[in-house]
């Protein structure tokens, strides 16, 4: 497997506090990737910076081989580079559809010929419908997404994002918020499309469970350094990591 996103030695300072510190890893592609870590370990910078919100101070990031410097996160998601937000980041007012459709829009965008307008819209319109129908939103297309209980809305950010075809999709917290079966389902959809699309996932994430149980291999920080990089069967056996993790529930 080829690797689709890379990470060499990345430091970021804010005003002294460093929350990256030579921070490197490789995603290959088609996998599972999760990063871990106690509160204020760098897990959220790590995705700003991957997704271009902030420059490092030092090092860069390649994806699909290239330089990711200066790339600004609109040009990152063209290339196929998506992201979901800790708390949520859909449209209250616009139908589920609606959300989704942004998604398909930009998919579309990146296509080499231009379409013309009607068929252009049909074929947003029907790949809108397929993810929907994928992550089971169907019976909700029409409703405002602000309508919905917390865990759809969550499903309909997903479905936006995936909507957009990304080769690597960015999970901040997915799971944050939602009850055990809520869970179960984003994790099935989430798999599902890794293996039906192909997507890459690097997700961030609290539930340890979830991590250990779902990802192909873990990058756990503490303070801005990777403590352990590897297998999730590895991480609980870690003397570093369970230090890094006392004290935390
Ligand atoms: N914009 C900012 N300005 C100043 N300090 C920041 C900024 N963003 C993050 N930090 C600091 O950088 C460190 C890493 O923060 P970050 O939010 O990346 O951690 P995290 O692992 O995502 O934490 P959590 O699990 O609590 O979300 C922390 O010390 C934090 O206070």
């Amino acid at each position: 497997m080829g690797v689709i996103l890379e990470a060499k030695n990345l430091h970021l300072a804010f005003k002294g506090v460093k929350a990256l510190v030579g921070v490197e890893f490789r995603v290959a592609e088609g996998e599972f990737f999760a990063v871990i870590g106690p509160n204020g370990a760098g897990k959220t910078t790590l995705l700003n910076v991957l997704s271009g919100v902030y420059e490092p101070d030092e090092g860069e990031v390649t994806f699909l081989g290239q330089n990711l410097r200066g790339k600004s996160p609109q040009e990152r998601a063209r290339m196929g580079l998506a992201r979901t937000f800790q708390g949520l980041e859909i449209f209250r007012g616009m139908s589920v559809l609606d959300n989704v459709k942004l998604g398909a829009e930009l998919a579309l965008s990146t296509y080499p010929l231009a379409l013309p307008r009607a068929q252009r819209e049909w074929q947003i319109r029907a790949w809108a419908e397929e993810v929907l129908d994928y992550l089971h939103l169907s019976p909700f297309r029409h409703a405002p997404a602000g309508m919905l209980p917390y865990g759809l809305q969550k499903r309909v950010e997903v479905a936006r994002a995936l909507a957009s075809r990304p080769k690597l999709l960015l999970l901040d917290e997915p799971m944050a918020g939602l009850s055990l079966e809520e869970k179960q389902d984003l994790a099935r959809f989430l798999l599902d499309a890794q293996e039906e699309w192909g997507v890459t996932l690097l997700w961030v994430e609290h539930d340890l469970r979830a991590v250990l149980e779902l990802s192909d291999r873990v990058l756990v920080l503490s303070y801005g350094e990777v403590l352990y990089h590897g297998p999730p069967q590895g991480v609980r056996q870690d003397p570093k990591v369970a230090e890094a993790y006392l004290g935390q529930a």
